[in-house]
């Protein structure tokens, strides 16, 4: 049987082996949901930043620049982290570039592995069932806030831990526990998750219709990986 591990922030990936592993990027509020929503509805290519200068020279080069940093739109950018914008415009045929607080600096940490994939509530069961076709041990990578534990991607994980779980042992502690968090209150995300601080944070930006977004479940029959040339695009 194959594995599943969690690694709870970028800042602790070191202690992960990423070699040989299938990685799911997670950063439900709100790269990764944003990620789905602007792939599902027209964007043709993501290309991940971690820096905010070098993602908007890539402006004139054509791409569709969005640029998020605690929240808000970074002076400069077209686009922010909404998922919701890309739902509600027509970005057909564009090539996105990208960087964000969080979730893009877990990317950039992610390199190494033998896959990368793009986790959130709106694509969960068709990423797991495209694991579930892979030959490799898999560890969900949850980007956090600035380092740190976050609720709602470590739920995310316990639902991916759960969803696998015929196929991939969870034998250690992190995935074990966000498993059972999961069990226990994965039929009540929302209500769950209003406690969450970035939740909290988000409400304070007036941005409800987002977080509902990254909180559905599939809506998305959608599978993203990191390409060999970098950029995120369907599987
Ligand atoms: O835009 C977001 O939702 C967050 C902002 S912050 O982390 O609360 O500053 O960025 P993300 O990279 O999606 O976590």
């Amino acid at each position: 049987m194959k594995s599943v591990e969690v690694c709870f922030s970028p800042d602790l990936i070191h202690f992960h082996e990423l070699e040989g592993k299938a990685v799911v990027v997670v950063d439900i509020f709100r790269a990764t949901s944003t990620m789905v929503a602007a792939l599902a509805n027209g964007v043709v290519s993501i290309l991940p930043f971690a820096d905010l200068e070098a993602c908007k020279a890539k402006q004139a080069e054509g791409f569709l620049i969005a640029g998020e940093r605690n929240g808000l739109t970074a002076p400069g950018f077209e686009m922010g982290n909404s998922p919701v914008a890309y739902l509600e415009g027509d970005y057909t045929g564009r090539k996105l570039a990208m960087t964000t607080t969080n979730g893009t600096q877990a990317l950039e940490k992610s390199k190494g592995a033998a896959e990368i994939l793009i986790g959130a509530f709106p694509n969960l069961q068709a990423t797991v069932s495209y694991l579930q076709k892979l030959d490799l041990d898999v560890l969900v990578h949850c980007a956090g806030w600035k380092g740190r534990f976050n609720l709602e991607d470590s739920l995310y994980a316990g639902a991916l831990v759960k969803s696998l779980e015929s196929t991939h042992l969870a034998d250690e502690d992190g995935a074990l526990a966000m498993k059972s968090l999961f069990e226990r209150e994965g039929h009540q995300l929302k209500k769950y998750l209003s406690k969450a601080s970035h939740a909290k944070r988000l409400q304070n930006h007036g941005i409800e219709s987002d977080i509902d977004f990254c909180l559905t479940l599939d809506v998305c029959d959608l599978v993203i990986r990191l390409d060999e040339e970098g950029f995120l695009v369907p599987a």
